[in-house]
């Protein structure tokens, strides 16, 4: 096996035990571990201030590691960013182009800085710009510059991806097309490392994600593994002269917790069918009507709060179940 050459089996992003420490000593990445592999879409999640960033410009090799192995492409991005930065496009989260330039001479200056750049107009017309090339960049509204930002990242025909916050400032539409857009390079095999806020960006494009907080990776997994984490919940409200105590155990209900609020009751589940099945033929014996019924599967919006709450309550991490790795602080 050719040691230069990096396979299809092996990992595109090795990062192992990162730590990234600031100038007057703040640790913003404290130890974090993640591999992708070619092909995938990797998300990094996390409240803001969670060291996202810090992790994204190492990889980028904008930053050296301050301890730890990080490798892309097989090469340490910053020692050895003349191997790694041709092979790797950038969309960071602000562009800062001279706002004079249109937006063809803004590509057009940039695939100057790029060895084998594809020619302006077909990466345009990729992310959508294809009629707006002589428009001055001061013009263009936000999501098309986000879009421009895309098209300079796409230029050298990259086998990685970073992007950072590629949807802030779209809107419903354009924030669709560059999910397709994502969708479509991966089916090539680009690797795509991403950066977002948006939790339903990440539940639709990532084959995995790892979710962030004060530098650490809380929890890590396929979107599904990290939701299934987390339980289930039903909510309603009891009628007048009904109480918490004359429904059923909730235990033999499989419920593990709940809360009630004046008339309503929240019920928090890792059995959803038990427990909806239960409470319900419970109300259709006791000609009960229960107000506002709502059942819901736990989402990864459900699973990001959870660790955020958790920060704020205990300091401490919950459990992660069916696959989802929860890593602890050590
Ligand atoms: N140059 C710097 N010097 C000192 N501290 C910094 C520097 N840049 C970032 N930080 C701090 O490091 C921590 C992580 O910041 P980072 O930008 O990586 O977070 P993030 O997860 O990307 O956040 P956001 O979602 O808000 O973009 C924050 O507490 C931030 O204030």
């Amino acid at each position: 096996m050719a040691t230069h050459d990096i396979h299809e089996h092996e990992h595109v992003i090795e990062v192992t035990d990162l730590h990234r420490v600031y100038g007057g000593g703040f640790e913003a990445v404290r130890g974090i571990g993640f591999q992708v592999g070619r092909g995938e879409v990797f998300a990094l999640l996390g409240t803001n201030g969670a060291g996202k960033t810090s992790t994204v410009e190492v990889l980028e090799g904008l930053a050296p590691a301050s301890s730890g192995r990080v490798r892309v492409l097989g090469h340490d991005p910053y020692a050895e960013r003349g191997a790694v930065r041709p092979r790797t496009g950038v969309m960071l989260q602000e562009g800062g182009f001279p706002s004079e330039l249109t937006v063809t001479e803004t590509a057009r200056m940039w695939a100057g800085c790029v060895s084998g750049a594809r020619p302006e107009a077909e990466v345009l017309d990729q992310v959508g710009l294809g009629g707006r090339g002589a428009v001055r960049v001061k013009q263009l509204s936000g999501g098309e510059r986000r879009r421009l930002d895309l098209a300079l990242a796409l230029l050298g025909d990259p086998e990685v991806l970073f992007l950072d916050e590629p949807t802030t400032g779209l809107d419903a539409e354009g924030r669709r097309a560059t999910w397709e857009l994502v969708r479509a390079l991966r089916a090539t095999g680009t690797t795509v490392l991403l950066t977002t806020h948006y939790l339903e960006e990440a539940e639709n494009l990532a084959d995995r994600l790892a979710i962030m907080r004060e530098g650490r990776i809380a929890v890590t997994g396929t979107p599904a593994d990290v939701t299934a984490a987390q339980p289930s919940r039903i909510s309603f409200r009891l009628p007048d002269g009904y109480h918490l105590g004359d429904l059923p155990p909730l235990a033999a209900l499989g419920v593990t917790g709940h809360e009630v609020e004046g008339r309503t009751v929240r019920l928090r589940t890792r059995e959803l069918q038990r427990a909806a099945t239960g409470l319900l033929t419970w109300a259709e014996g006791a000609r009960v009507e229960l107000g506002g019924l709502d059942v819901r599967s736990a989402s990864l919006e459900e699973a990001f709060l959870g660790i955020a709450q958790q920060h704020r309550t205990d300091g401490g991490l919950g459990p992660a179940a069916h696959g989802a790795k929860s890593e602890t602080a050590a």
